[in-house]
């Protein structure tokens, strides 16, 4: 492939030169800071503000050994980057999966910096990862190694400093394992407000109503405040999902609950399609009772090649990061890429699909639904605080349209796409506090 000359690369390049480091076009690392220093440029900031967002502040890499069901040892190997505290407490996700690579940690800590000052929530942004296939193990092997990873990070995570949560592969059984170690570490008279060191807890053990569905609400409300300016009717729409997991299934259900029509979907098990629609409540049992979409009675089994070019109104990637590649994206017959997932576009493919008239919705507006019910989460536990469904949906409403409306209006003031109108807006906030705070010493 040849080596990237748009001006954000050679921008990123020079940053990159500076920094006396690297750069390489086809990482996802450096194509996602590339797109963000192209938006810094737009905005004109300060030099300092583009180093300093260049790299993450802490790159934490631990070793856990743990003694499976067997008898024998295994060293997994888990991460945390904490990409940029300044709005506040490091906040972002704990994933678990086979494949995970450092990169992939620092590019999605990255994102929740811009995602969290979009939505304007007080935290800063971070990721974690432990290197295991959690399909491969059992329930206790599970649980061993996700509470001898939150001893591994220790004081490198607390309710004040940087709070994990679920994100791919992980869910509210194993933030309540995190949360209990955490606690059973701390000092007593800190027991009840350590449990705030992890959100998207079980409900009866500091959960928030809401927050298993947040992400794919979220998704539904950026939609509600953004289709109509394009002449489109949520109620009259049709859509395709990669991965039917926590974000996938719920934007299919809240989707079909407003009237759209799910026709397809592409998961790790295989793809399905059903031009008369899917049932997204009974794709959702049976996903929960087989572990994928293959086998669903409901609809017929379709290869990728045929699953990325079924005709829809929105196609919602929800599964891994650059599963839409310039191959998928001349193939794709859509009028709106919604991105669910982090990253799901590769930079040649969004300038594809923006060229041939396809609007591309970008992550860190689209899936912020989940942290800003975190940050709900965090709240209620700080206050001692339960807050009903229905005010959280209200207040997680309001968020997700006052992004949507600020991603707009910036799209408009810098003609730019929408992707660098959300990176703009997060920066904007960013830079307007480093230059109050100043930058010690
Ligand atoms: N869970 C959250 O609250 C949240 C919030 C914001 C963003 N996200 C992002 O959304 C995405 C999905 O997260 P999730 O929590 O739904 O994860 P999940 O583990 O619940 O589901 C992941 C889905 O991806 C599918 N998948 C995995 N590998 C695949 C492959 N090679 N091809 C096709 N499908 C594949 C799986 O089959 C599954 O359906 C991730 O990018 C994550 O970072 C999640």
């Amino acid at each position: 492939m040849d080596p990237c000359n748009t001006p954000a690369c050679q921008s990123a390049r020079e940053i990159f030169h500076e920094l006396d480091d690297y750069y390489d076009d086809h990482n996802l690392y450096f194509q996602t800071i590339s797109s963000v220093l192209d938006a810094a440029n737009l905005l004109k900031v300060d030099q300092r503000l583009k180093l300093i967002l260049s790299q993450p502040k802490n790159e934490i890499m631990v070793h856990c050994p743990v003694k499976m069901d067997d008898g024998r040892w295994r060293l997994f190997k888990g991460y945390r980057v904490q990409h940029n505290n300044v709005l506040g407490p490091y906040k972002g996700g704990i994933r678990y999966h086979g494949e995970v690579k450092l990169d992939e940690v620092k590019t999605l800590a990255l994102l929740m910096t811009m995602k969290c000052a979009l939505a304007r929530l007080p935290f800063g942004g971070a990721k974690g990862a432990l290197k295991i296939d959690p399909r491969s193990v059992s329930r206790s092997e599970l649980e061993r190694v996700t509470r001898r990873l939150t001893a591994a990070l220790g004081n490198n995570i607390g309710p004040d400093y940087d709070i994990p949560a679920p994100d791919m592969g992980t869910n509210a059984q194993i933030m309540a394992w995190m949360a209990d170690t955490y606690i059973n570490f701390a000092e007593s008279s800190t027991k009840v407000t350590a449990r705030g060191v992890v959100t998207g807890k079980p409900l009866e053990f500091g959960g928030s109503a809401g927050r298993e569905k947040a992400t794919g609400q979220g998704l539904v409300y950026v939609l509600d405040a953004l289709l109509p300016g394009m002449d489109m009717d949520v109620s009259k729409l049709s859509f395709s999902l990669i991965g039917y997991g926590n974000v996938g299934s719920w934007t299919a259900r809240l989707l079909q609950a407003r009237g759209s029509q799910l026709k397809a979907v592409m998961d790790h098990t295989g793809a399905i399609c059903n031009e008369a629609g899917i049932d997204a409540e009974a794709l959702a049992q049976h996903v929960q009772a087989t572990g994928g979409v293959n086998g669903f009675t409901g609809a017929d089994a379709i290869d990728a090649p045929n699953f990325y070019s079924t005709p829809v109104d929105l196609f919602i990637p929800a599964a891994l990061e650059q599963m839409v590649d310039l191959e998928h994206a001349e193939r794709l017959q859509c009028k709106v890429l919604v991105e669910a997932a982090n990253a799901p576009t590769t930079p040649r493919a969004e300038q594809h699909l923006l060229q041939k008239g396809v609007e591309v919705l970008p992550a860190i507006l689209c899936n912020a639904g989940g942290v800003t019910v975190s940050y709900f989460e965090w709240k209620q536990n700080r206050q001692s605080e339960t807050w009903d469904e229905e005010l959280v949906d209200e207040r997680l409403r309001k968020v997700m349209t006052r992004s949507a409306e600020r991603v707009l209006a910036t799209a408009k003031r810098l003609d730019c796409s929408m992707r660098l109108a959300s990176y703009a807006a997060a920066i904007a906030h960013i830079d307007k506090v480093y230059e109050m705070r100043g930058v010690f010493p």
